[in-house]
């Protein structure tokens, strides 16, 4: 028996445990009685209490056991994604890169997609040639679904979905996924995870390089617009059919020395490393509205083969970091243009006025944060793009900041002038001479429509025409329509010539632009004769009109002068 105060546990298997030295006592280790509680701490007698719980003790081995499981587990997973990952090439690809586009493009025509089942359908034209993301079948419809106003459709992978196949004997496993934004700034991504079976990078170079080269491919004879968003990335508007230069009529030289400069410039890299100068390149085109200085930007943008990326300074929210960040984010080669620079700054730009000061000078309610000094910096500061061309372009040369001018930024300066004699001759020969395929004899329908159809350069336009017998009969809105290329006659090129002098000796010199000439072709574009007769008495009343524009304005610029005391200034052609 133990004594009073004698504190003993007790097991289940029947042994027990005394404080040392003291005897057992067989009968209270057998009778199932609650254990006394230990008088004093003491972590081994805790515990031996503490496990003569039997389900205590069950709960802690299994818990050990659990941890044992978990670990094992974790270990196993860790080694088999070390050793998966190590076979494996892994490759995160975020929607606003440009290599997103090339790969979406290019699984999407991959023959394996063919057996794809988990697909998204989408009218998105990825800045290609419709044709190029048309779905199969589709290729040889696009002109009638183009009459009958869809766009073409094409598959992609699903969001969500793992896709796999083999290339060149490899395998490649694909997931398309979105994150979804958390806030207004940061907004919902599509992403590719790709995961090629490969040792080294090669089989992956030629992957991104064959999606690149169909990507361009399908782009060619396109340029791509560039406009920023609100959280200052680049997306791509829209694609353009490339502009010919042989379409927009400057004065001779003109044309030749920029798209030379610009193309001397693209491969200089080296010469201008060696030299220590910053590999850029801007252009500064300056002279009166319409003239042809966004066209001239288009047509050397084809010629080329550049993107172009429009930096709108006045743009909602761009500060003078989002400016930095989106020139720095340019891609190696292409054209950032700035139209209209002096807009974003509603008065002189001045380096020594602070935007505020210059807005409440003149009254401005611009939504523009770019400073001066913002803009100069993002030109040619420190995180400032190598290899870009800048065009920049104004129709108030004199009103420029003499910093923002000078060489570095703007290199070359160029005027554009109001139409001469010349460039009216030159632009009424490009107007009404028939394009080289049509010289000639006067074609008839029939002949013009089977030239059309089997020309696969043809505009998408004058294609969707030749549907007019198809949709004959139907309700179709161009069903009734013929285009006036093939209503107008088709001149012989010795009388356009003749025509084309005609009419140029009816300009004035420099006083009317070659949009407003434009303009007035327009409306005689079957009638290249009455356009001849008619343009006298046409520039007499644009003469007439100019000179009202101008004593309005004269007025109101005396108003302004005697009544203003704010300072600002009138709203001169200052070109
Ligand atoms: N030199 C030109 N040759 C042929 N077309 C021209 C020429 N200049 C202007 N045009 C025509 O006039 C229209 C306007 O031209 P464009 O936008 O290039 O002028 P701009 O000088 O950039 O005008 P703004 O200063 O107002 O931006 C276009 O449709 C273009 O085809």
């Amino acid at each position: 028996m133990a004594s009073e105060g004698q504190h003993i546990l007790s097991f289940p298997n029947g042994a027990s445990a005394g404080i040392p030295g003291q005897a057992v006592n067989q009968t209270h280790a057998a009778a199932p009685t609650v254990p006394p509680i230990p008088a004093t701490f003491n972590l081994a007698s805790t515990l031996s209490f503490l496990f003569s719980f039997s389900a205590l003790r069950g709960w802690l081995e299994l818990a050990i056991l659990g941890a044992i499981f978990e670990t094992a587990r974790r270990v196993l997973f860790y080694v088999y994604y070390k050793i998966y990952d190590s076979f494996f090439i892994t490759v995160f690809i975020e929607d606003g890169d440009q290599s997103y586009d090339w790969l979406l493009v290019w699984i999407s025509k991959h023959p394996s997609w063919k057996k794809a089942r988990d697909i998204q359908i989408s009218d998105r034209s990825y800045g290609l040639r419709a044709e190029a993301t048309a779905i199969e079948g589709e290729e040889q419809d696009a002109a009638k679904a183009a009459a009958d106003g869809t766009r073409p459709l094409n598959y992609l992978p699903a969001f969500g979905t793992h896709f796999h196949f083999w290339y060149r004997r490899h395998w490649v496993r694909i997931h398309r996924g979105v994150k979804e934004g958390t806030s207004y700034y940061d907004r919902r991504k599509e992403y590719i995870v790709l995961r090629l079976l490969a040792w080294n990078h090669d089989v992956l170079n030629q992957m991104l390089l064959e999606a690149k080269k169909e990507y361009k491919a399908a782009q060619e004879g396109t340029v791509s617009i560039y406009v920023s968003n609100i959280q200052n990335e680049w997306n791509c508007m829209t694609t353009r059919p490339n502009r010919p230069l042989k379409s927009i009529v400057l004065e001779p030289g003109v044309q030749d020395l920029l798209l030379n400069d610009a193309r001397d410039f693209l491969l200089s890299k080296r010469w201008y490393a060696a030299r220590g100068i910053p590999f850029r390149r801007g252009y500064l085109l300056y002279g009166a509205p319409g003239t042809g200085k966004t066209s001239i930007i288009q047509g050397i943008a084809g010629e080329l083969d550049l993107d172009v990326y429009i930096v709108s300074l006045s743009r909602a929210g761009l500060d003078d970091n989002g400016l930095s960040s989106l020139i720095s984010d340019l891609p190696d080669k292409c054209i950032a243009l700035m139209e209209d620079i002096d807009a974003a700054f509603s008065n002189t730009l001045n380096r020594d006025e602070d935007d505020k000061t210059k807005r409440k000078k003149s009254g401005s309610s611009s939504t523009s944060k770019i400073s001066l000094s913002g803009l100069l910096n993002a030109l040619d500061g420190v995180g400032a793009q190598e290899g870009r061309i800048l065009f920049a372009t104004t129709n108030k040369y004199a009103s420029l900041d003499p910093a923002l001018c000078r060489p570095g930024r703007m290199d070359l300066h160029i005027e554009f002038h109001l139409a001469s004699k010349y460039q009216a001759r030159e632009l009424y020969k490009t107007f009404y001479l028939p394009d080289s395929k049509a010289n000639g004899p006067a074609s008839n329908f029939a002949s013009e429509k089977q030239k059309l159809a089997e020309d696969s350069d043809a505009p998408q336009d004058e294609k969707t025409a030749l549907l007019k017998e198809e949709t004959t009969g139907t309700n179709h809105p161009l069903a009734a329509i013929t285009p006036h290329h093939l209503r107008g006659p088709q001149l012989p090129a010795a009388e356009v010539e003749e025509l084309a002098g005609a009419f140029a000796a009816e300009i004035p010199e420099r006083e009317l632009s070659m949009a407003a000439l434009q303009g007035y072709l327009m409306t005689y574009k079957t009638r290249p004769h009455e356009a001849v007769t008619q343009i006298k008495e046409w520039v007499v009343k644009q003469r007439l009109e100019a000179a009202k524009t101008a004593s309005v304005k004269a007025e109101v610029k005396s108003e302004v002068e005697d009544g203003s005391n704010s300072g600002s200034e009138s709203d001169s052609d200052d070109y």
